[in-house]
């Protein structure tokens, strides 16, 4: 398959090299770079696939995986047109809830594939990343997804459909919005064994489950205890993506992570008072 990833930074660079060992892969890159060295869990991944650097010279391909952060969403977009043919299909690989919503300006939204990733990922410089953990993609069941669980028919990666997409990203952003702790305390996923940090990411998490289940997705009543508990139980020095954009000095993905929780709660009539807080701190903070 001719696969184009847009955005080859921690999880766009990581399954870039997972998948170059099957697929010809072409890397659309903002920042170039010539090779990709991937420290994974079983093993070291070297690739040299074609890194782009301008859309005009972009040509269709089978499968594009969009793994920018949400925030340059517009500037992923100005791939599409050399990238898009009549049959390519466009995979959105990014943390948040609103995968479709976002892409819906630039494609149809029925070519578009949501997909929710866990695949903890740093990047240290262009095109070098550690993958933390072997990790897990899930996507929405039927005929794209079953097409793009195949990509990685090869890989250790779990891919897999689900007949409730709702509740898989509802459930990840759970995880997702108490990670805005870490940035706006500028310390690793260990933090979470403070207990007063630990209730403050409950109190985000309780207001992420009853804005995610009037929106449809089955929640459990202890998932604030259980996000609490998976941060413990990982690495200490665990950096998330939130607090690697803060670290770098760039812009950050807060309204697609605690804002989103803010925005629907409000539609639904929803207090996300803590939510508002860290948002707040967090736009404070970055500026
Ligand atoms: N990192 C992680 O552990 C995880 C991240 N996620 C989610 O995955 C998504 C991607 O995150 P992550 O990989 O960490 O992000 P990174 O910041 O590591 O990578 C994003 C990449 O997009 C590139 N980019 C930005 N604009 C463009 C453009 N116009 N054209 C081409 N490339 C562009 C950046 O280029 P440049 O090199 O110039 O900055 C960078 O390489 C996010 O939604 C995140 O929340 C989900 C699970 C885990
Ligand atoms: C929670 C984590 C680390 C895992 O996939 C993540 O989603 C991120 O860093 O954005």
């Amino acid at each position: 398959m001719r696969i184009a990833v847009i955005g080859p930074g921690a999880v766009g660079g990581t399954l870039a090299a997972w998948l170059a060992l099957a697929h010809d892969v072409t890397l659309c890159a903002r920042t170039a770079f010539d090779r990709l060295e991937v420290e994974t869990p079983e093993q070291a991944l070297v690739a040299s696939p074609a890194v782009l650097t301008d859309p005009a010279a972009a040509a269709p391909v089978d499968w594009v995986l969009v793994t920018t952060k949400t925030y340059d969403a517009a500037g992923a977009a100005a791939w599409l047109a050399g990238l898009v043919g009549p049959d390519t299909r466009v995979a959105v690989l990014q943390n948040g809830v609103e995968h479709v919503e976002r892409f819906s300006p630039y494609l149809p939204a029925d070519r578009i594939t949501p997909a929710v990733v866990d695949i903890p990922a740093e990047r240290t410089a262009p095109g070098v990343i550690r993958q933390r953990r072997m990790g897990w993609i899930k996507v929405p069941a039927g005929q794209a997804g079953d097409a793009f669980v195949a990509l990685f028919a090869h890989t250790p990666i779990e891919v897999a459909t689900t007949d409730d997409f709702t509740t898989v990203a509802w459930s990840k952003l759970a995880l997702n919005c108490a990670g805005a702790v870490n940035a706006l305390t500028l310390k690793p996923a260990g933090v979470a064994h403070r207990d007063d940090i630990a209730a403050i990411m409950k109190d985000l998490v309780a207001e992420c489950v009853a804005v995610g289940r009037a929106e449809g997705a089955s929640l459990s009543d202890d998932l604030p205890q259980q996000v609490v508990a998976g941060y413990r139980a990982g690495p200490a020095d665990g950096i998330n993506s939130l607090h690697a954009d803060r670290l770098a000095g760039r812009p950050m993905e807060i309204d697609a992570r605690n804002g989103v929780i803010i925005r629907k709660g409000a539609a639904h009539g929803i207090a996300t008072p803590v939510n508002a807080l860290v948002v707040a701190l967090l736009e404070a903070a970055g500026r």
